[in-house]
């Protein structure tokens, strides 16, 4: 059934936001989740350096560099991270920046870990600096110092740690200081996807959900979930709702494009929030440049919520543009929401000189 606060009501848990929420589409996205790099669609240029990385570290016996994933959310870092542990055959320890608050979590970690293992920490922009001090030996030569007694019995001793494999994820390459950034050996950006690689997805998932979908179909979600995975398999499941209780549940792309204009995400892939967000910029602040931190306030919205999940597929789809004086709206957002006449020479101007 379609849940009416998914239809826009409460900004964050809007049904195109890239954060998964629930503990129910944890479970499906689990299920939904490629297993082995094979399965791994898209992002060609990570999986054809990761698939010789792994090769060759396990034909030496060896231990995979540290790798960083970065890029914005729903993209497929933390499924990259399990098939980075499954394709080396080592076990996957998993954690996160907010949740190492004392360097003794860590340490804890770190002590139990096989040789050879994944520890993948997730958002791990925010480490605390005291764990970050306690990260760099262990990166660097699998080792860490401890502290053992207090005041001035306190002393030191080094540690010897199993040599591991730190896999990190961050939505934030720029917030990560450069002396953790530098001890990763691979460095690795997720893309959006095209609309032909998420209607691979969209295809593979609707076998995995026995959802009958025809090409159409597919394609048609594929073309409208902002180019990310875990929004293609969301909207899958909303158009499968619809297809069940108005059209004998096949999901064809008449299907799909009625369902999804029910939801209120537009012909180009665009919810209420990215529409609210780009509206702003032309009712607000006459099409910008206008900072981040005023346009959040205009929106009523985080800063973060704005750099990190709505901003990023706008300026890729050449909605809105970047400028050291801040964010600006492009020619192609007046005519996608139809307000060509709103665009004056001062604007022309603008952009010439952005
Ligand atoms: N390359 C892919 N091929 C097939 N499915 C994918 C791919 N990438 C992601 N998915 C699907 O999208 C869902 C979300 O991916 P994932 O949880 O790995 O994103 P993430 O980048 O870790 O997001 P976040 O930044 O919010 O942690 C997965 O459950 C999986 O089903
Ligand atoms: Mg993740």
């Amino acid at each position: 059934m379609i849940e009416s606060d998914d239809l826009g009501a409460a900004p964050i848990e809007r049904l195109i936001s890239a954060e998964s929420k629930s503990t129910q589409e944890e479970a499906i996205e689990r299920a939904l989740r490629p297993r082995r790099l094979a399965d791994y669609v898209g992002q060609a240029k990570i999986r054809e350096q990761l698939a010789i990385f792994i090769e060759a570290a396990r034909r030496r016996h060896d231990t995979l560099d540290h790798v960083l994933l970065f890029g914005p959310p729903g993209l497929g870092k933390t499924t990259l991270a399990h098939i980075i542990a499954a394709e080396m055959g080592v076990n996957l320890r998993s954690t996160s920046g907010p949740v190492l608050e004392r360097a003794g979590d860590l340490a804890a970690i770190l002590t139990n870990l096989d040789a050879h293992d994944v520890l993948f920490i997730d958002e791990i922009h925010r480490l605390s600096p005291v764990v970050e001090e306690i990260l760099y030996p262990a990166l660097e030569d699998f080792q860490i110092d401890i502290m053992i007694g207090e005041g001035p019995a306190a002393r030191s001793v080094k540690l010897d740690l199993p040599p591991f494999t730190l896999v990190g994820a961050t939505t934030r390459a720029g917030m990560l200081t450069n002396p953790l950034r530098d001890r990763f050996g691979i460095v690795s950006r997720l893309e959006f996807y095209t609309a032909e690689e998420l209607t691979q997805i969209v295809t593979r998932s609707s076998q995995l959900l026995k959802v009958p979908a025809d090409s159409g179909g597919a394609l048609e979600i594929a073309r409208r979930s902002r180019g990310t995975p875990r929004v293609a398999n969301r909207l899958l499941r909303r158009v499968r709702d619809f297809a069940e209780v108005r059209a004998a549940g096949r999901i064809t792309r008449e299907v799909a494009d009625a369902a999804l204009l029910m939801l209120d995400v537009d012909h180009g892939g665009l919810d209420v929030m990215d529409r609210k967000l780009l509206s702003a910029v032309i009712d607000k602040f006459a099409g910008g440049p206008v900072g981040v931190d005023n346009l959040a306030a205009a929106i009523g919205e985080a800063r973060d919520t704005i750099e990190d999940v709505l901003e990023p597929y706008l300026i890729q789809q050449g909605f809105l543009q970047r400028t050291p004086r801040g964010r600006m709206a492009t020619a192609a957002v007046y005519r996608h929401l139809g307000l060509e006449h709103l665009l004056g020479d001062a604007q022309v101007e603008l952009w010439r000189n952005a």
